[in-house]
């Protein structure tokens, strides 16, 4: 059989090249495109979200490549896309991890196994799960390592400076008894030798990329696609998404090539025939615990997990500064969508009473001005109120939501919805937030603290605005 569809690798930067490696030596026939993302390494501390998003764009460069395989050489990608990946992609997906665990189960004697890896992939834990599932009695220690990338990619990892972070890094693995060490990020085994010489040698080191090749190598045959073809010369193209100088200095002294010239590609410039869709998390850019839930109400309900500003703590507050609901909904999902770089749903809403002249409008949330809170804007709006009587206290409460997209800010998707009401002078109910126990709806003969939050989002402002995005978001999520 003649195959000479590439195989395709890829991950954060130059780390993959040591799976890469390995496969130079063991599928000495294949053609091969490497692709990693420089630009924006290290994926370890990146939210989970966002190393989807960034390993689909690497998928579908590498679609375009026509390859006949993909291999993510990537442990943090790995724990993070795999299974997204391989759900949607035609042709077969390897991945590090159990490829790496089950060699570690191999070597281990005392059943006690040491990994070292990513934030993110330690956060994820996944060595751990993949191994439990394959013997529960085992017992493994986790660490990450987060120095270790930034050595490696900045061309030191052999200096006295790796010396020192390894060593201060496995420092609390030196009192454990652990008898096997996973090397749970592909740029590790560039500083095997330092790690060789800290842990001693009562302590074998794994490196997944071996036993991931091999993995590749039986799959290739397993579905007849691998190139038989002894006499083929097959080529290596390597493409970075940063500067291809540094790539082509570690990449030839690490694969032991005279030649190498890496070509640089501007990944979120390319097509996404692979897109991330089926979305299955949606990000929605509020702070309020009372929004959140009616947004997963209705979201997860079709199976789409909702995530909020809470799950990324590490995010900076956005000033509402515009002057109407949709200027301030577009400022949270734009300002939220580019930082996060995932498509980011934005809620403004607020109560507009007519006796008040519209008030308090987009100022809802901070009425009452200065540490402001629920009972505090309320107390401000019964005062402002004072007289009125019941029958001329109309109001309506209204949502803008934009939808982003990241660096797509021409592309928001904007929907609406509006809830008709009277503002009554004694709360009623406990359920809800903000102004729902003054909100009275006519037709319910309730406030909305009176009602569940199905009662609520079947005819609230948002409720309603929802179902308008129902109907047109997954169309618009899958438009270039
Ligand atoms: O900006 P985020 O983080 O989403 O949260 P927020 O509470 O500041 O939200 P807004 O800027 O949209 O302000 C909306 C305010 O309007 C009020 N509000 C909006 N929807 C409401 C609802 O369904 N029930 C009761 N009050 C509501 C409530 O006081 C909110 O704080
Ligand atoms: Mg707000």
């Amino acid at each position: 059989m003649m195959n000479t569809q590439p195989i395709g690798f890829i991950d954060s930067g130059v780390g993959g090249l040591t799976v890469f490696k390995e496969a130079l030596k063991q599928l000495p026939h294949e053609n091969m495109v490497f692709l990693g993302d420089q630009a924006r390494l290290p994926y370890g501390p990146r939210p989970a979200e966002q190393v989807v998003a960034f390993t689909w764009q690497m998928v579908n460069f590498m679609m375009a490549q026509n390859i006949k395989m993909l291999v993510i050489a990537c442990n943090t990608a790995t724990a993070a896309a795999l299974d997204v990946v391989k759900a949607q992609l035609p042709i077969p997906v390897v991945g590090v991890i159990l490829p790496g665990s089950r060699a570690a189960l191999k070597v281990s004697q005392n059943n006690h196994i040491g990994v070292i890896a990513t934030e993110g992939t330690v956060k994820a834990g996944a060595y751990a799960k993949t191994i439990h599932d394959k013997n529960a009695t085992v017992s493994v220690t986790s660490l990450a390592a987060p120095k270790f990338v930034p050595v490696v990619e900045s061309n030191e990892y052999q200096s006295p400076i790796a010396k020192r972070i390894v060593t201060e890094t496995l420092a609390p693995l030196k009192h454990t008894d652990i008898d096997t060490l996973v090397m749970g990020c592909t740029h590790y085994p560039l500083l095997r030798p330092i790690i060789e010489n800290v842990m001693g040698p009562k302590v074998t080191l794994i490196d997944p990329g071996i036993e991931t090749v091999s993995e590749v190598s039986t799959l290739l045959d397993y579905f007849d696609i691998a190139n038989n073809d002894a006499d083929f010369t097959p080529t290596q193209r390597f493409f970075t998404t940063g500067s291809p100088s540094m790539f082509d200095t570690i990449g030839k002294q690490w694969l032991g090539l005279n030649q190498l010239h890496a070509q640089h590609v501007e990944i979120d410039q390319l097509p996404t025939n692979y897109e991330a869709a089926p979305l299955d998390t949606i990000v929605v850019a509020t702070q309020n615990a009372g929004k959140a839930r009616e947004f997963a109400a209705v979201f997860e309900s079709e199976g789409i997990k909702v995530k909020t500003l809470r799950d990324f703590p590490e995010l900076p507050d956005v000033a509402e500064t515009g002057s109407t609901f949709e200027e301030n909904a577009r400022i949270k999902a734009d300002t939220y969508a580019r930082a996060l770089e995932l498509p980011v749903l934005a809620d403004d809403s607020g109560l507009m009473v007519d006796a008040l002249g519209g008030k308090p409008g987009v100022f809802s949330a901070r009425y009452a001005g200065a540490g402001h809170n629920d009972a505090a804007n309320n107390a401000k709006l019964m005062a402002e109120l004072g007289e009125v009587p019941a029958d001329d206290r109309t109001a309506t409460f209204h949502t803008t939501l934009v939808f982003a997209k990241p660096n797509q800010p021409d592309q928001d998707l904007v929907v609406e919805g509006d809830l008709p009401g009277m503002i009554v002078g004694v709360p009623r109910g406990n359920d809800g937030f903000g102004y729902d126990p003054y909100f009275y709806v006519p037709e319910q003969g309730k406030t909305l603290a009176e009602m569940t939050t199905d009662e609520k989002n079947a005819i609230s402002h948002r409720g309603q605005a929802i179902k308008a995005l129902a109907k047109v978001w997954r169309a618009w999520y899958q438009e270039d």
